[in-house]
Order: structure tokens, then C-alpha cells, then sequence
């Protein structure tokens, strides 16, 4: 029986078009002054981003007070899709201000809104895993077209707790949650995830959604429980 899910953003509740048309591109057009302007910021914002860029620099190699090269090699990184987590902790920030502003609303499919909230009212336990930062995480759900969905989540999980296609992030998450393995259903449009997930003995489901996904429904239905959108997925 599953008494938790965890699911995946980007290609699972949310669209790829969203996250790579809309996000990365606010992301990359205000790193630059975003970096450059950080003394602005609050002092917790400010000390958030220092210690990033520390990050950054140590990472890349690159001397802290390089500041120009620092956003060459963060901008680099969001054209490479790199799931660096300082660079995911900043583009979070950045999105913060964008959804403040009403620059965009976090895009989720209405099939994985309707979704969560029935299963969240049957007292399934909810949580994402997602490469986005915890805080990049709580927007996407906090400014949707249904409403603040944060409610639903008992918990986030981000790339602090390891990589998405690597199977000791799944166990850590499965400590966490507390449940075994067999009880928790996680959900991705990624396969070397839900083999990772699969691996770690969570339950898996592969979404292939129609507009996101390049895999045939039939081909992954031959390794893995599918569905096209959240009403087809069997808990
Ligand atoms: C939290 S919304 C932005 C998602 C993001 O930055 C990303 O890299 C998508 O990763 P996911 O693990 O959700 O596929
Ligand atoms: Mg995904």
C-alpha cells in the first residue's frame, strides 16, 4: 500500500517548455546584475549568495573576487542545464523576484494539481524531489494558476541530498520519510531516476506526457509502470 509519493517537477507535474523557455531564460538574463547588485539584497539574501558564489568559485576553479568570471561560468552553466546545486540555489533567488513581480506564474499540469490534492485528502504523504532548490521547489508550487499548492507537501528534497540518478539519494530520502521503501511511489519522466528510485526500493512510475516526452508509451511500458498524466497513475 502507498502512503507516500514523491514526485519530480520538471516533465512529471510541471511542463519542460515551463523550465526551459520561461525559467532558465529569466535566470540567465538577470544573473549578471543579480550577481553584480548582491550588496542590495537583505542581509540574509546577501549572505545566501556569498556563500554560493564561494561555491561557485571553489567548484569552477575560479578566484572569488572574479565576479565577471563567475557569471560567464554560471550563464555557461545554465546553457549546459548543469545540475549544480549553487547554481540552483541562485537561480532560485532570481525566480523569487520573478514570481514576486508577476513576471510568470509556476507552471503545473491541472491533471497533477487535481492529483495531489485528492491524494493529499486521502492521506497520502506528499514530497518533491527535484534538482530546483528547495526554495526554487516552493515557488513553482506556491504561484500556480490553482493556487498556493505548498499546503499539499509534507517535505522537499533537492540535489543537497544527492544526485537525482543516483540511488543513495533515494535511500536518504527513504530514511527521511521514515516509511519502507516498498510504501513510497516516486514519480519521474526520467528513466535513470526511476531506476535509481527502483534500485533503492521505492516504488517507480514513468510519466510520458504527450508534449514532454520523446519515449514511446508502449517501449516504457515494457520496463516500468506508466502514465500519461497523474489521473492514470494507480496508488
Ligand atoms: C524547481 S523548478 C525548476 C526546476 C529545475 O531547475 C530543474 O533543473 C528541473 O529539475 P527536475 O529534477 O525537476 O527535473
Ligand atoms: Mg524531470
Amino acid at each position: 500500500m502507498i502512503k507516500a509519493i514523491v514526485t519530480d517537477i520538471e516533465g512529471t507535474t510541471s511542463s519542460i517548455s515551463f523550465v526551459h523557455d520561461v525559467l532558465f531564460p529569466y535566470a540567465k538574463q538577470h544573473m549578471a546584475d543579480f550577481v553584480r547588485q548582491a550588496d542590495q539584497l537583505n542581509d540574509i539574501e546577501q549572505q545566501e549568495t556569498d556563500l554560493q558564489l564561494d561555491e561557485v568559485a571553489r567548484l569552477a576553479e575560479i578566484p572569488r573576487d572574479d565576479i565577471e568570471g563567475l557569471i560567464q561560468q554560471l550563464i555557461n552553466w545554465i546553457e549546459e542545464d548543469k545540475k549544480i546545486t549553487p547554481l540552483k540555489a541562485l537561480q532560485g533567488m532570481i525566480w523569487r523576484q520573478g514570481y514576486q513581480q508577476g513576471d510568470f506564474v509556476g507552471h503545473v499540469y491541472k491533471d497533477a494539481a487535481d492529483y495531489l490534492k485528492r491524494w493529499h485528502d486521502q492521506g497520502i504523504d506528499l514530497y518533491v524531489y527535484s534538482s530546483g532548490s528547495v526554495s526554487a521547489q516552493k515557488l513553482i508550487f506556491g504561484y500556480t494558476d490553482f493556487g498556493d499548492l505548498t499546503p499539499l507537501f509534507k517535505g522537499y528534497f533537492d540535489t543537497q541530498i544527492g544526485g537525482k540518478r543516483e540511488v543513495e539519494s533515494y535511500r536518504h530520502i527513504i530514511d527521511k520519510i521514515g516509511l519502507k521503501g516498498e510504501e513510497i511511489l516516486f514519480l519521474s519522466d526520467i528513466e535513470q531516476e526511476l531506476e535509481a528510485a527502483s534500485q533503492a526500493s521505492m516504488k517507480t512510475c514513468w510519466l510520458i506526457r504527450k508534449n514532454d516526452s520523446k519515449m514511446s508509451i508502449h517501449e516504457a511500458a515494457k520496463r516500468y509502470l506508466v502514465a500519461r498524466d497523474f489521473s492514470e497513475i494507480v496508488v
